[in-house]
């Protein structure tokens, strides 16, 4: 039986993902972990814990390194809730650039008998502006800034992407339209809207600070629906004020930034809908699944991408340091039981590796051995043994 342990709201169609292999928030030593936002930074990790799955995109809420050296392996669920951020966007920049919530706010108060009269008279106060023809930078081009892109290009704008790190499977996405810039700056100077899709690590803290949006034009739209930090508040602020930046627009609150009317702000909902939560966690469910039956880490965040059929019936599978020599001493410890290897894969990302090993069924002495001395191996974060089912 594998025990599962969820965080925050996982949405109820991914919990029907497991069957009766998985008891789902009956153990505190877990082997796995279905999360959203949960702050993990600071957290112990419980002895059995094999995988941790974040239900959705952002995984900067993980302790990467130090989980890493535990023999954790993390996911996400790229893609899952990024139609939800895309639409939450235009959204946004329809309603800014026609001053609707204003508008709407108007419209409340005014409710006597001379609506009518007052509506005409007051209405060119919101005025707005269209989005056709004006130019939109995109920072990060992946599963939300692709999207952002192809849909700010369906409402007649023009669009320049920035991404130095573009996967060919975003590439295929992004229409040709788009225009690829080589530099941020390039990206930022021409642009009436900037909407920043990164995540957040050390290169995009502050990504957005005094010097970028010194480089953006007077009177320019910001989006920030990445991460709190990504964008320099600070900066921000002082640029509202000097009415550079004529509209900011984020999923992060803080006081810093709040009651300002240039200044909107929503309680992090950029995937709250409910296909997107049914999807992360369908997602999410069917990755905790496929890595704890089958040890296949595709689209693993911290372990190299491994995957084999399974069939034989056993596997063993070796979360190491990526150090010369530790195949052949696995090799070693399997001959020395007997155990003849059928199967074999070993991949390096940066500093771990990992090795899966298929081999025929043994018994259960022979696995404590085996486990016993792959264990002791000088190097080794985790091993365990999967049988076929
Ligand atoms: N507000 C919300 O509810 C949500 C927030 N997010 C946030 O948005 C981020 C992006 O989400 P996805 O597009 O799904 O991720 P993704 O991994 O598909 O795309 C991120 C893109 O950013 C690019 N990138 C990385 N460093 C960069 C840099 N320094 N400059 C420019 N581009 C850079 C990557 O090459 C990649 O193409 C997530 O990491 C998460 O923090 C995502 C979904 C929902
Ligand atoms: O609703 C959530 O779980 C937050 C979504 C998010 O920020 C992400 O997927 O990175």
């Amino acid at each position: 039986m594998y025990q599962v342990k969820t965080f925050n709201a996982i949405a109820q169609k991914g919990l029907e993902e497991f069957d009766d292999e998985f008891q789902i928030n009956c153990s505190d030593d877990p082997d796995a972990y279905l999360i959203r936002s949960v702050n993990l930074l600071k957290s112990d990790f419980p002895k059995k814990l094999k995988t941790i799955v974040r239900a959705g995109a952002g995984i900067n809420n993980i302790p990467i390194e130090l989980v890493t050296k535990k023999g954790i392996a993390v996911f996400n669920t790229p893609g899952s809730n990024a139609n939800a951020v895309k639409e939450l966007i235009v959204a946004l920049m329809i309603d800014i650039s026609r001053n609707i919530f204003e508008a709407h706010d108007y419209s409340m108060e005014n409710t006597k008998a001379d609506v009518s009269q007052r509506t005409e008279k007051d209405k060119t106060k919101f005025n707005g502006k269209e989005l056709m023809g004006k130019k939109i930078a995109v920072i990060g081009l992946g599963n939300v800034g692709s999207l952002v892109a192809n849909a700010a290009l369906n409402l007649g704008m023009k669009v320049i992407g920035y991404d130095p790190y573009l996967s060919s499977d975003a590439a295929w996405r992004i229409n040709n339209k788009v225009k690829r810039v080589d530099t941020i700056y390039q990206a930022l100077s021409e642009a009436d809207i900037v909407t920043v899709h990164v995540p957040k690590n050390q290169e995009t803290t502050d990504l957005i600070s005094t010097e970028e949006i010194k480089k953006m034009k007077k009177g320019v739209i910001l989006f920030n629906y990445s991460r709190m930090g990504i964008v320099d508040n600070y900066s921000v602020v002082k640029a509202v004020d000097e009415k550079k930046i004529s509209h900011y627009c984020t999923d992060f609150g803080e006081p810093l930034i709040s009651n300002r009317k240039e200044v909107t702000i929503t309680p992090h909902i950029g995937g709250s809908t409910i296909e997107a939560e049914s999807k992360g966690a369908i997602q999410g469910a069917d990755t905790i699944i496929n890595y704890l039956k089958s040890g296949d880490t595709i689209h693993c965040a911290n372990l190299p991408n491994i995957q084999i059929p399974f069939e034989t019936a056993r596997r063993i599978t070796i979360i190491h340091q990526n150090i010369p020599n530790m195949v052949g001493q696995f090799s070693t410890k399997i001959a020395n039981l007997n155990i003849n290897i059928e199967n074999m894969s070993n991949a390096a990302k940066n500093l771990v590796a990992y090795t899966i090993i298929d081999v025929a069924a043994f018994n259960a002495t022979k696995q404590k051995k085996l486990l016993e001395s792959i264990n002791a191996i000088n190097g080794v974060y985790k091993v365990r043994i999967i049988k076929h089912q």
